[in-house]
């Protein structure tokens, strides 16, 4: 019997097949029911005692070398029939595409990651807000230009229902919300009915941030504005305060950081004065803490805020506000 198993076993090497239907037939004359390898199971009954178990591991080894030939003259058939449609599987595999991330998403994280590392937590709120969040709170006068429609997108009138033109809104929820200290950072859209300004964008990305405690002072400030700066735009950065005003901070001030492209010496990015304006800064004004029942006898506190795609545009040079937001993917993957 084992003869016949190994002249079949030579047989089954030699067969082909040019179609399915001959792979077929192949699978029929030999591991059907009725196939050469039945037959031998049928006969395995006959074989003598001291025989059976190298004849039944002969006619196992042999059923399976049948499976795997008839499986190569299947997927050779296969292989024919992808080259016979062009298909070339010698060819390396597609590379998987990457996305990047958005150059505002690289900042505001940047960004926010310095902050976190002093303590402040980041606070997110509605886009969608009242005035009393929006200007009020943060004491602005009922006559201020701010409120006018010309600045702010006003979704209703009286009560004004409108679109945030600052993240502050979410900060005096924080105030609201939160007992001192108070530290955090809040990144959102903000929507400025600008349709005058050579800016001509009703939308653009801010970062605030807010620190109230006791006894914190301008001195508090500028050390953390410093270290942020150098933190994001290189260690020998210097910065500069500029008297300003704004109506939730007495003092207020504009910060300046040196140009990060000419070290200061001067250049076309910044206009050839060495410095470049980032942000805008100052105290809490009492008023601010006393409209969002924080004692402003026992609390200080320090404000900042900047735009995102100014601070993108000093890191990476974009000198366009479209190329933000017209997703192109010549730009976009730049950041890889
Ligand atoms: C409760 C509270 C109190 C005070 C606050 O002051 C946030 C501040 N923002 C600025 C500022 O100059 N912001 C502008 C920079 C460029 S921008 O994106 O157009 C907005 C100065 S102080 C915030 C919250």
């Amino acid at each position: 019997m084992l003869d016949k198993i190994e002249q079949l076993k030579k047989e089954i090497e030699a067969v082909a097949a040019q179609s399915a239907e001959e792979v077929e037939q192949l699978r029929i004359k030999y591991l059907s029911k009725k196939g050469e390898v039945s037959k031998l199971f049928a006969e395995f009954r006959n074989v003598p005692a001291e025989q059976k178990r190298e004849v039944g591991q002969a006619i196992n080894t042999l059923r399976d070398f049948a499976q795997e030939r008839l499986e190569v003259l299947r997927s050779g058939l296969q292989e024919q029939k992808d080259s016979a449609a062009g298909i070339d599987f010698t060819l390396p595999g597609e590379s998987m595409k990457l996305g990047t991330r958005h150059p505002l998403s690289i900042v505001r994280n940047e960004i926010l990651d310095i902050f976190k590392r002093l303590g402040f937590v980041v606070t997110e709120g509605p886009e969608i807000e009242d005035d009393w969040h929006v200007f009020s709170a943060l004491n602005f006068p009922e006559e201020h230009p701010a409120r006018d429609m010309q600045d702010t997108f006003f979704i209703q009138r009286n009560p004004d229902i409108l679109l945030r033109t600052h993240t502050s809104s979410v900060q005096v929820h924080d105030m609201e919300e939160m007992e001192p200290p108070i530290r955090t950072v809040t990144p959102g859209r903000v929507f400025r009915n600008e349709a005058i300004s050579a800016r001509a964008h009703c939308m653009f990305h801010q970062i605030e941030g807010l620190y109230i405690d006791e006894n914190v002072s301008f001195a508090d400030l500028k050390q953390t504005l410093l270290y942020f700066a150098q933190e994001l735009f290189g260690e020998e950065t210097k910065i500069r305060m500029r008297p300003s005003y704004f109506p939730f901070t007495e003092p207020s001030a504009e910060m300046d950081v040196s140009c990060s492209i000419c070290g200061g010496e001067g250049c076309n990015v910044c206009k050839h004065t060495g410095w470049l304006e980032i942000l805008g800064c100052g105290m809490v004004d009492p008023n601010v803490l006393e409209s969002s029942g924080i004692d402003s006898n026992k609390y200080t506190g320090f404000a900042f805020g900047m735009g995102i795609e100014r601070i993108a545009m000093l890191k990476y040079g974009i000198n366009d506000l479209r190329l933000y937001f017209e997703n192109d993917v010549r730009f976009l993957n730049q950041f890889k």
